[in-house]
């Protein structure tokens, strides 16, 4: 009678090919971990899906030297006429265009026109893909999160072994200015052992989640078919990687610990389903969505690694509450978290703020020194999606192996199968897949903080004014 009064899923070991396919590692053909490709002098990069953030990409990818924008796929005529327009206002020549239906980038994957393929599409089109672009002998860049299921996390990770071709997430949140410096005060020892971190993804996409879109334009703001709007149907969360990317390579997640196993759990809908009633009433364009059943407000996951610690990742994109990433990191000797209030504190003393100005003296990273200034000018959230770019094409250009491999790309993805199982199974716990298969004990620690600072140039887009300060023209 007690467990019938709960109002959480009844049945148990619902959704059981998520917790059997668990333990199916397929062996190792090449460890990916540490791989430095053959440098390339010329990045020429193939967009797929150039809608709000594609459309970005290419416009930053404009301001750095080395590059070559040479295709730009969508199914959609405007978005990839705004790709070219970009294009010639930077100065550029046009690309070549793919603008077909559904399986269009596959032509774009096939041709030898491209050396690495930079996907920016809805979530069920990210892996088929990368696998594309994998298969047709070029690296794939893939938009988070990387994959919606343990099956797509094995086949990236198979074609990315087999192929020797990079499989990176995009995972723009680990390049931010107050998580670049904290990585590199964990590789310091500032922190002592890390014991525990949090993250999340807590942003009320209401606006963007309910605004209509527009076919005819590049971007509006809107997602293209309501794609978002289909995902909330699944009971899980979808979008782990913001916050838990950080916090895994500051632990040296894959490379030294490894995530060993997760618990979720997640509230009813209080929100959604009468906003879509609501907005039913004002526009019959939303009828359509009347009576789903959507996923609940808020979940969470607690994880622990393999090395004892604890990791908690939430994730709300429905509450109307402020915006947070959490990114908190707490160790034997210190402790920093950056929302709500940014602070850095050792033991009860929370660093004021001529302390944390030596802070950042001492431990801001060569990457961000070098190019911190002018991502700020170009932009993307603040700057740290220019710095991501401009490192993975460093990267390229110098033989560098990537920040963020496709071993990270199915860990971090893998989130959301295994926390659906648990949501779905009252919270059991489940294996978090090793990857890596036993390679994470020996893996190095990437070494971003160190060599970060590269060779690549920004194009003289860029220039100082009379002040000494940069500006984009
Ligand atoms: N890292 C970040 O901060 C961040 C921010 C926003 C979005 N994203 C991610 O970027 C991706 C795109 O999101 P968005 O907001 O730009 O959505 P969007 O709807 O604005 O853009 C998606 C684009 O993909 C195109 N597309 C759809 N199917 C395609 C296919 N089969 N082949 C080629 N093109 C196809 C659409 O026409 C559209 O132009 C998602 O994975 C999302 O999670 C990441």
């Amino acid at each position: 009678a007690p467990l019938a009064a709960c109002s959480g899923p009844k049945e148990e070991s619902k959704l059981s090919y998520i917790k059997d396919s668990v333990g199916k590692n397929p062996k190792m053909n090449f460890n990916m971990c540490g791989y430095a490709a053959p440098k390339l002098e010329t990045v020429r990069v193939g967009f797929v899906g150039i809608g709000d953030r594609g459309s970005g990409a290419v416009k930053r990818m404009t301001f750095i030297e080395g590059v070559e924008v040479t295709a730009l796929c969508d199914i959609r005529r405007a978005a990839v006429d705004g790709g070219q327009k970009i294009l010639s206002e930077a100065g550029l020549p046009k690309a070549k265009e793919f603008v077909g239906g559904d399986l269009g980038f596959k032509e774009l994957c096939e041709s030898g026109l491209v050396d690495l393929v930079y996907i920016a599409t809805p979530w069920e089109w990210h892996v088929p893909v990368a696998i594309a672009a994998m298969e047709g002998d070029k690296h794939a860049a893939v938009e988070v999160s990387t994959a919606k299921t343990l099956d797509e996390c094995w086949q990236m990770v198979e074609t990315s072994e087999r192929t020797r071709k990079h499989c990176v997430i995009l995972e723009n949140c680990c390049y931010d200015f107050f998580e670049m410096l904290t990585l590199n005060m964990a590789r310091q020892g500032v922190f002592g052992d890390l014991v525990h971190g949090e993250g999340a993804y807590i942003h009320d996409l209401d606006y963007w989640q309910f605004n209509k879109p527009k076919d005819n334009q590049m971007t509006d703001g809107a997602y293209t078919k309501m794609w978002r709007m289909h995902e909330n149907k699944r009971k899980a969360n979808v979008y782990p990687t913001h916050g838990l990317g950080p916090i895994c390579q500051s632990m040296n997640i894959n490379r030294g610990d490894k995530m060993d196993y997760l618990t979720a759990m997640m509230s009813d809908d209080f929100t959604l389903k009468n906003r879509i009633a609501e907005k039913a009433k004002e526009d019959p364009f939303f009828e359509q969505f009347v009576g789903w059943d959507m996923r609940g407000n808020m979940d969470m996951q607690m994880i622990r690694t393999n090395k004892g610690r604890t990791i908690m990742i939430q994730h709300d994109i429905s509450s109307p509450r402020p915006y947070s990433r959490i990114h908190m990191l707490s160790g034997t000797k210190c402790f920093a978290q950056k929302w709500p209030l940014q602070h850095i504190a050792f033991g009860h003393n929370v660093v004021d703020d001529v302390q944390m100005k030596e802070l950042e003296e001492k431990y801001t990273p060569e990457l961000i020194r070098k190019v911190g200034e002018m991502a700020k000018q170009v932009g993307g959230h603040g700057g740290m999606d220019f710095v991501m770019d401009w490192r993975l094409i460093d990267c390229l250009r110098n033989g560098l192996p990537v920040d963020m491999d496709v071993y990270d790309a199915a860990s971090w993805s893998c989130i959301t199968p295994l926390s659906e199982w648990s949501i779905a199974n009252k919270s059991n716990s489940i294996e978090v897949p090793d990857f890596t298969r036993g390679a994470w004990e020996t893996n190095a620690p990437i070494d971003l903080t160190l060599t970060g600072a590269g060779t690549t140039e920004v194009r003289n887009l860029i220039k100082a004014n009379s002040k000494g300060q940069l500006n984009v023209h």
